[in-house]
């Protein structure tokens, strides 16, 4: 028996074996690929969209789409001991299983399946109203503890990387990716000038404003001390085959995380949920 969708919800085929989840409210519309548990956009209805999506992304079964929100999931990165395992774990590649979708009047409700790693097992529940919510959760099945680290790697639209800054992150400490250094920001909000690959630990939330569209997002988060920030900038762009080479200019990563020192530990039997929420805004 099919699921029971609500209205304004269509499953369709975006891609030989890449299941679609369309969705489309009054004040909204936001497409779900369920290859990756992936959300690939959200547009409240007269503005630019929350996500940035790549117009080279690629759509195949084993392959990560280059956009959206992809799950990094059970490992964030490189995996810690196997140099083939796949970047930023299995939870990209792999389909996931739509389990509920509901409608109410702000919005929708979504949960997912995810694969099973091992002992662990992941799980995804979506909000979408007038913001966008994401909790990952993780369930350790083993009788011994097992290691999880984790990323929501949300590419957030830019009008423009030029007048683009990240505020939130006055004092905290990051471990700069691209020359393995742990480090401090000082108080000035963060510029986009160059490459940028860093795991920093804020103490609160998160918020890209961004000049040339003249908005704000901000990332609240909840099981998560850590975001990943991440520009390709141009000769990483240039590099990467699924994103024009101009496509740095549109999108910053803030990625709300358990990466580096905020990896966690899970007890037999435990259970652990990543969620971040994030609110777009007009500037003031
Ligand atoms: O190209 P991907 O495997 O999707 O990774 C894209 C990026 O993800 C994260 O932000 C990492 O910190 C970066 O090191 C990586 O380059």
């Amino acid at each position: 028996m099919s699921l029971p969708l609500p209205d304004g919800a269509t499953l369709s085929e975006l891609a030989p074996g890449v299941t679609l989840l369309t969705l489309a409210h009054d004040r909204f519309d936001a497409r779900l690929s369920l290859l990756g548990g992936q959300l690939l956009d959200y547009t409240r209805h007269g503005e630019p969209p929350l996500l940035y999506l790549s117009p080279a992304a690629v759509f195949q079964p084993g392959k990560a789409i280059r956009g959206g929100i992809p799950l990094c999931w059970p490992w964030f990165g490189a995996h810690p001991d196997d140099a083939n395992a796949p970047a930023h774990g299995v939870a990209r590649q792999q389909p996931w299983v739509l389990q509920q979708v509901m409608r109410d009047a702000a919005g929708f409700s979504v949960r997912l399946a995810g694969p099973r790693h091992g002992a662990l097992e992941a799980s995804l529940e979506l909000r979408l109203d007038d913001a966008v919510e994401l909790a990952l959760t993780t369930r350790n099945h083993s009788s011994a503890p097992a290691t999880l680290s984790a990323a929501l790697h949300s590419y957030l639209a830019l009008g423009d990387i030029d007048g683009a800054t990240l505020t939130g992150l006055a004092g905290a400490s990051y471990l700069d990716q691209l020359q393995g250094q742990l480090s401090r920001f000082g108080n000035e909000p963060l510029r986009f000038e160059c490459e940028i690959d860093a795991i920093v630990y804020p103490e609160g939330p998160l918020t890209l404003h961004d000049a040339a569209w003249g908005r704000t997002v901000t990332l609240s988060t909840a099981g998560s001390a850590s975001s990943v920030v991440w520009n390709p900038w141009i000769a990483k762009s240039a590099r990467l085959a699924d994103l024009p080479d101009d496509g740095y200019r549109h999108f910053v990563c803030v990625e709300t995380a358990n990466a580096g020192r905020d990896a966690r530990r899970l007890a037999p039997g435990e259970s652990h949920t990543l969620r971040t929420r994030l609110q777009a805004q007009p500037s003031r």
